[in-house]
């Protein structure tokens, strides 16, 4: 077993990306990320701080704007459409979930599909599953990086994603597809659970279920990705994989936390330098592959 280090390879990343933000910012383009984060849910908080100093550190303009719990849902979009505007800003992420008196299909329309960092607009989900994407969820778009990291070859090999969310779970399903893997999405209806995750070659778990995932469930030799962040019965951070046990029958495994997290915050600070290259090269709005 090899356990897959997040987090170093999170700083190895953005050192490359700092050197790219310096390069931009001397043809006089500065990125800009602001990040609009709704009330006071304290997990929010954390990692709205993570992406704000990551952005900082790697000289990236940011901006938090931090609004209240009952904000309205025309505030929240007049606010997006002032963003979409102001060419200062080239990514703009509104921090999920959302309270329940705003409906996140509007706001996620709402953003200028060139500044959709979290590439969650329908736009760019459509053109991920039409096999030419433009912006990429930063949580698959990390998995990827460590797979490619770590010479995990998908071709050819079974991957299953439990979780069928629009921010992981679909979107990690087809650009593991795109890379040549059999991919099977199972969810909370499935049946046999169990029988599908031990033909995984591949295991991608994205359900917020903490330690769902347990040693007899995964085959030996797997490759088991942990999307998680949960707390356990103690209250201490943890994944959805029971981290301590299927580390003895995976060949590699990424650990909660330390893993896909900061992965994450990486691949939203490349998204963000790329949405700035674009809107340099004449709002060039194209795919990457
Ligand atoms: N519009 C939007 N875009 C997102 O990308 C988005 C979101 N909403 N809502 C919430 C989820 C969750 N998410 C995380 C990012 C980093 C860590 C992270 O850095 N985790 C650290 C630990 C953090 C801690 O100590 O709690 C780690 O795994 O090592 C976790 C979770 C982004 N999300």
């Amino acid at each position: 077993m090899k356990i897959i280090d997040g987090k170093a390879l999170a700083v190895q990343m953005q050192a490359d990306l700092k050197v790219k933000v310096e390069k931009l910012s001397e043809k006089g383009v500065v990125p800009g990320l602001v990040v609009i984060l709704l009330g006071e849910d304290p997990a929010s908080q954390v990692y709205v701080r993570n992406k704000e100093r990551t952005a900082q550190r790697l000289g990236i303009n940011s901006k938090v704007v931090r609004l209240p719990d009952q904000t309205s849902e025309s505030e929240l979009l007049a606010l997006i459409d002032q963003y979409n505007q102001d060419e200062q800003w080239n990514g703009i992420l509104v921090q999920l979930p959302l309270p329940a008196h705003i409906s996140e299909e509007k706001v996620l329309l709402a953003i200028d599909p060139k500044k959709d960092v979290d590439g969650f607009h329908p736009m760019n989900m459509g053109r991920l599953w039409a096999g030419n994407p433009v912006m990429v969820p930063s949580t698959p778009a990390g998995i990827m990086a460590m797979f490619k990291h770590y010479d995990v070859d998908l071709s050819g090999k079974r991957a299953v994603v439990i979780g069928r969310s629009n921010i992981v779970g679909k979107p990690i399903a087809q650009l593991m597809m795109m890379a040549n893997a059999t991919v099977t999405i199972a969810h909370s209806r499935s049946k046999n659970l169990s029988e599908l995750t031990k033909a995984a070659d591949i295991l991608v778990v994205a359900i917020g279920v903490a330690k769902f995932v347990t040693a007899d469930m995964v085959k030996k030799g797997a490759v088991v990705i942990d999307v998680g962040m949960d707390r356990d019965e103690n209250g201490k951070l943890c994944g959805d994989v029971d981290f301590d046990s299927v580390k003895e029958v995976a060949s590699l495994i990424t650990p909660v936390p330390g893993g896909v997290g900061p992965m994450t915050i990486t691949m939203l600070m490349e998204q963000t330098i790329r949405s700035a290259e674009m809107s340099e090269n004449n709002n060039s709005y194209s795919s990457n592959k």
